[in-house]
């Protein structure tokens, strides 16, 4: 009932210990406190809050519009719907060094397990689209510095994206993600990676967790968790996944709607309202007090 009861310090050691496990974790992106209800209930290992739906929840693209105030408050929404650790996407940290810190601060009281920053200038853009620009090599490691020494639960987990493969190549990126992991980042998040084989050389080249961005529509094919599995990846994204799914039914439907004047042919598709019952434990509220909670279908 109402919120999950594992604390956020609990979440973070789980994450630390499960990412060191050498398993792969499945983090599918929760478009919603809901989704990740339903996340969590299918067994995943984690929930990731993709800055991409954020933006795209607000109807807005994702271009470095929304806010700190906007992120942390959608991630503790989500984070304290699940017994899972969260990870969210923190974009390039929303400023300067020092905005850094203060946005490590801001998304730790949020009660997420980890975070990462990106390496893009700002305004920045979808990692998968062309005409990025990544900053400097020594402002990229300021932003690193700055997060780790931020954070006060030493769990927390810092990844650093470089968004420097699509720019100058993968030699580059794999050298940006060595010296990422000197100044201190936990993981590795290496963006647009074209092959197989370009994840497993970032592999290679650093002794910390590395991520998987399986993003639709995206440069990188969608590899299975078999394939990214045998190359080492320790952690997959699907980060705008639900959401694509989601707004595909509802626009199939809106479509019908106008077509046929009612909803009846797509209610068979429809979660019923049984499940979306037993998804948000309406049964346990019903036994808060009886005599005031009764209902039932
Ligand atoms: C992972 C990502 O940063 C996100 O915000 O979810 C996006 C995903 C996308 O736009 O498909 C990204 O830049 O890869
Ligand atoms: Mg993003």
């Amino acid at each position: 009932m109402l919120y999950s009861t594992t604390s956020p310090a609990d979440k973070r050691a789980a994450f630390r210990k499960d990412i060191a496990s050498g398993r792969l974790l499945h983090f599918p992106g929760a478009f919603n406190p809901l989704s990740a209800k339903l996340i969590d209930d299918k067994g995943f290992d984690g929930v990731y809050i993709s800055g991409a739906v954020i933006a795209a929840d607000l109807g807005l693209p994702d271009i470095g519009l929304t806010t700190l105030t906007e992120v942390a408050s959608r991630a503790q929404q989500i984070s304290r719907m699940t017994d899972l650790p969260s990870l969210v996407d923190a974009d390039t940290g929303f400023g300067e060094p020092m905005n850094v810190a203060r946005t490590v601060q801001t998304l730790e009281d949020a009660g997420v397990a980890g975070l990462h920053i990106e390496d893009q200038v700002n305004p920045k853009r979808c990692g998968h689209l062309d005409g990025k620009a990544v900053v400097d090599t020594d402002t990229a490691l300021k932003r690193i510095r700055a997060a780790t020494d931020a954070r006060r639960d030493p769990n927390l987990l810092i990844m650093a994206r470089t968004d420097v493969r699509a720019i100058d190549g993968l030699d580059a990126a794999v050298d940006r993600a060595k010296r990422l992991v000197d100044a201190g980042a936990d993981a590795i998040f290496p963006e647009a990676m074209a092959t197989l084989e370009e994840f497993e050389a970032v592999r290679a080249a650093v002794d910390v967790p590395v991520l998987a961005n399986m993003t639709e529509f995206g440069k990188s094919e969608l590899f299975t968790a078999t394939q990214l599995e045998s190359v080492g990846i320790n952690i997959v994204i699907h980060p705008v996944s639900l959401l694509r799914l989601a707004m595909g039914a509802a626009e199939r439907g809106l479509d019908t709607l106008r077509e046929e004047g009612s909803l009846q042919s797509e209610v068979a598709g429809m979660q019923t309202r049984a499940r979306l019952y037993e998804l948000l434990d309406y049964e346990a509220y019903n036994a808060f007090d009886t005599t005031l909670y009764n209902f039932t279908l």
